[in-house]
Order: C-alpha cells, then structure tokens, then sequence
C-alpha cells in the first residue's frame, strides 16, 4: 500500500500540492487528471522523491519515504519507476543499451559502465522488448525511433528495473492517437500481467476513463474528485477541467476498447 499523507509543496507562496492525502492498493492502475497547473505532477515527483514535500510523509508498505537517504533512497526509486513525457532515453544509445540502464540497481555502475551486462540481463531486456514488440529495433540508436517507439522502450527500461509501482508523467501527450493506444496498452499490460501498480497522470479524460480503475482529479493542489472512472460525471469534470473542459469533454474522438491479448510469458 502506497499512502500520502497530507503531504504539501510549495514553491515559494505558492502550494503546487496542498494537503492531499491517498491511499493506493497494490495492482492498482490509478488516473491523476485535472488541468494545466493542477499539481498532477508534483505530486508524482514527490512520490519518487525528484521534489521533497514541504509538509506530510509518503509510506510505501508502512516505511516512511519521506526521510530515506543514499541506498535507501535508491532502492525506493527502483521500487518505482518513472515514465516522462519526453521518454528521457539517451538518443545516442541503442535501444537495447537504454532498456540495460533499467537493470543499473540491480548489477552495479561500474559493470554497466564497462558494459558488462551478464547474459541474464540481456534476456530480461530483450524479453521486455519483445513484449512491446520492439525487439528489432534493438540495436538502433533510440533518437531514430519515432515518439511510439520511443515510449516503450522507455517503458521496457522501467519493467526491467522490476518496480513495484510506475509512476508515469503524461506518457502519451506527445503521442499520436495510434500510439497513445499502444503505450496505454503496453502500461495496462503490464499492470494486468505483473500486478505492478501504476500512476498515470493524464491529461485526456477520454484515455483515463478507458484505461484507468481509479481517477484521482486535482485542481489547484487539492484532490477534488477521487472515484470509478463511471463516478465521474460530465458535471463533475467540468467543474475540474474549468475552462479547458471544452478540450476533454467538447467533439473528442472516442477512443477504441483496449487491447486484450495478454503478452507472452517469456518476461518473469
Ligand atoms: N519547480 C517549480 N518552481 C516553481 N513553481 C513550480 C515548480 N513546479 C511546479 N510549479 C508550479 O506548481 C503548480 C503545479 O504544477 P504541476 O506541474 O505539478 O501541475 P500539473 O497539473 O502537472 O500541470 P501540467 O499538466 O501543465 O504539467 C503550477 O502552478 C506550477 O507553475
């Protein structure tokens, strides 16, 4: 069980985050939604510890994370995954060198930094590439995938790191509807099969609706809605959205039913 308790952010005057308190179960694929500035995302920084909180403690299975410093701290932010927006590969590398990256806690720097990767970990990558079937673009370097292609690596990279929870920050705004399709899948995927938890923010109600088992909705800082996807009304994420509410809600192009196959078990 994840649990943010009343945890705060400020930058300056300004509260980000304000008082906000959840409690996340394991295996549970959770929706951050709200608008532009609602402080989605300092929310996720906080939880893997990229921003302090200014105020309140985050307990991972009843242990304080709030306070963890060196190893600890490192082990905490392998036990859960980040996912960006910009996919944060590095371009230069292959493909199959920047999955590796996601194995750095588990064989050492200076193995990897010689690129020592044992046959074992090379089998964990390619099997998570093969389960977002990107395995023959291994050997290409990651800056001459498209945006899609990008983002499962980026989410390949996360699964082997073997997290317990994927915190992923708006992983499909940069993402045509064909490939935010297939990114939302590859997380739902992963959630479903290894039962890892997930915190997607999202900025498109229509994906989190489909996708997610819970949505949190936050405006100015403050959690205003937290339910079903079916508990929210078209009333209710008016009032969230406020003045973008025509973007989520107005003419949006319904998205298609997920995916259902399940992957192969190659990945254990
Ligand atoms: N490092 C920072 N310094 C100062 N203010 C910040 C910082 N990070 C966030 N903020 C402010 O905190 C508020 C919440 O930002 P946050 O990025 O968490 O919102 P968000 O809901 O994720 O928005 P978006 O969807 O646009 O990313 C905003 O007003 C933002 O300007």
């Amino acid at each position: 069980m994840l649990t943010i308790d009343r945890v705060t952010r400020r930058f300056g005057a300004k509260a980000a985050v304000e008082d906000v308190s959840l409690e996340v179960a394991p295996g549970a694929f959770v929706g951050v939604i709200g608008r532009s500035g609602a402080g989605k995302s300092t929310l996720l920084r906080m939880i893997n510890r990229l921003q302090e909180p200014s105020e309140g403690r985050i307990l991972f299975e009843g242990r304080n994370v709030t306070t963890l410093t060196g190893a600890d701290l490192r082990d905490w932010r392998q036990s859960c995954a980040m996912i960006f927006q910009q996919f944060n590969l590095v371009g230069r590398l292959d493909v199959m060198t920047n999955v590796l990256m996601g194995r750095l806690n588990h064989v050492g720097t200076a193995r990897a930094l010689f690129k020592l990767w044992s046959i074992d970990d090379r089998a964990i990558a390619l099997s998570a590439l093969e389960q977002f079937d990107i395995a023959t673009l291994a050997a290409q370097r990651a800056e001459s995938l498209s945006g899609g292609q990008q983002q499962r690596v980026a989410i390949a990279r996360a699964l082997v790191q073997e997290p317990k929870i994927i915190l992923a920050d708006e992983p499909i705004a940069s993402l045509d509807p064909r490939n935010t399709r297939i990114v939302m899948d590859a997380l739902q995927r992963i959630n479903k099969h290894y039962g890892i938890t997930i915190i997607c923010n999202l900025h498109s109600l229509d994906i989190a609706r489909t996708y997610c088992d819970r949505l949190v909705g936050m405006a100015q800082g403050r959690i205003v809605f937290d339910g079903a996807p079916e508990a929210l009304t078209d009333d209710a994420a008016r009032d969230l959205y406020g003045i973008e509410a025509g973007d989520v809600l107005d003419g949006h192009t319904p998205v298609p039913a997920p995916a259902a196959q399940m992957p192969s078990p190659a990945f254990a």
